[in-house]
């Protein structure tokens, strides 16, 4: 099926198939008369021994009547161009391989590691659940938007969370003082973007999590935990979090799986993260805007704000920094992670997704009203923005400015 890739940089994987035309509506059409269930993929990160194999070794041997792929994106000294891939079930486990370009499933997804996972579907009978666990020291945010796959290209695959698991005793640690070896980390994961001196591989991981499991909370103290959680709260107010020993989760649904985290914005979250968290972290923070609802007009005006800030990251002066030296009276938000609520005076609410620069608005007309009621706020839209250098007023006024006026 999958005989024809482009292997254009810039374009995302696409399931091609020789007797249908190349066109992406075709193609979606011919994915659902094939009746193939899009297989939600979570990706498993965090730390250098944080607990991840131990999470996996723990999924793999519970009963949980799913057939789960597991695939270990360790990057070794070895350049191999296959990967180890475990499918279980019942119990059972079943090692396969995958054929990737360079041997590096987050370098390689974009040309090879949709396909290789869908044409091993092809061979096996499509899974239930797809666990990627990447390295130590992946930046996350490279990785979620190649498999943050439109409906429209007809991908086997989506997205569905991401997880970081911190390791409770040392999590604190590696967030202030980044290691050595992090400034040189894989080359792929910040030639992109320059970070500061003071932003950390666990940053990173923590920033782009959906769900965050403290792992080892057998080696700290009550105190030390609460600490730790309130840290990470300070840098993603979004993500669930989780506190376990030897990685074993309460549960898998809701946990590491089911998790929607790029297709549905929950209104609980979202009304979490805008309660106001301290800012413990100096690198990276939560911050929420508002906006009455909107008119589609100002939908476009929120359109282009967001590819303003997060494409060109434009310069935001501080209005509380009258007469102070251009340096320190503004800042270039680096946005790693946007989720919204936006009602729409027509009625409806607007959900808004984004990772780095990628982001996306989806019709939710019928998600939001559920939880109607639940907060006194629910009449107004809001905008959550994960990343560095976010002012809240500065970027509440710019938001007016631009969307309002
Ligand atoms: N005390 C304690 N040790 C744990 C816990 N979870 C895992 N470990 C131990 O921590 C070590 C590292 O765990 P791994 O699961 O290999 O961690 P990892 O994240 O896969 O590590 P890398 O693959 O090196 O990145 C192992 O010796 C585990 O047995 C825990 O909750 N408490
Ligand atoms: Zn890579």
């Amino acid at each position: 099926m999958n005989s024809d890739m482009d292997f254009d940089d810039d374009a995302p994987p696409m399931l091609v198939s020789a007797d249908q035309p190349d066109d992406a509506e075709n193609l979606s059409n011919h994915v659902d008369d094939l009746n193939l269930t899009r297989v939600p993929i979570t990706i498993i990160t965090g730390y250098l021994g944080a607990g991840k194999t131990t999470l996996m070794n723990y999924i793999l041997n519970e009963r949980h009547g799913k057939k789960i792929a597991v695939i270990l994106n360790e990057f070794g000294d070895s350049a191999d161009i296959e990967k180890s891939l475990t499918v279980s079930q019942e119990g059972q486990q079943v090692e396969e391989w995958l054929e990737l370009a360079n041997g590096c499933l987050c370098c390689s997804v974009k040309d090879t590691g949709v396909s290789a996972i869908e044409s091993l579907m092809e061979k096996r009978g499509a899974f239930d659940y797809i666990l990627l666990e990447t390295t130590g020291l992946a930046d996350p945010g490279n990785l979620a938007p190649l498999f943050w796959v439109d409906d429209g290209l007809g991908s086997t695959i989506y997205l569905d969370g991401i997880v970081t698991l911190v390791d409770a005793k040392n999590i604190i640690r590696c967030l202030s003082e980044p290691t050595p070896d992090e400034t040189q980390a894989d080359e792929n994961s910040t030639t992109e973007h320059a970070h500061g001196p003071h932003l950390s591989t666990a940053h990173l991981q923590i920033s782009h999590a959906d769900v965050i499991v403290i792992n080892k909370a057998d080696l700290v103290s009550e105190a030390e935990l609460e600490q730790v959680k309130a840290r990470i709260s300070s840098i993603n107010a979004l993500a669930k979090i989780h506190v376990t020993e030897h990685s074993k989760v309460p549960a898998l649904e809701g946990v590491l799986l089911d998790l929607h985290a790029y297709d549905q914005v929950d209104a609980d979250s979202i009304d979490f993260a805008s309660k106001g968290h301290s800012h413990l972290d100096p690198a990276i923070s939560t911050t929420t805007l508002t906006l009455p609802p909107l008119s589609s007009a100002q939908l476009d005006k929120l359109d282009t704000f967001l590819r303003n800030i997060l494409w060109t990251r434009f310069f935001i002066s501080h209005p509380e920094a009258e007469g102070v030296s251009v340096e320190s009276a503004g800042s270039r938000p680096e946005i790693h992670r946007t989720k919204g609520r936006l009602v729409m005076q027509e009625g409806g609410v607007k959900l808004l997704q984004g990772v780095r620069e990628v982001f996306e608005f989806i019709d939710a007309a019928d998600v939001g009203a559920s939880n109607d009621g639940a907060s006194a706020d629910r009449g107004n839209g809001k905008i959550v923005f994960i990343g560095r250098n976010l002012v809240p007023a500065a970027l509440q006024k710019t938001l007016e400015d631009a969307v309002l006026a």
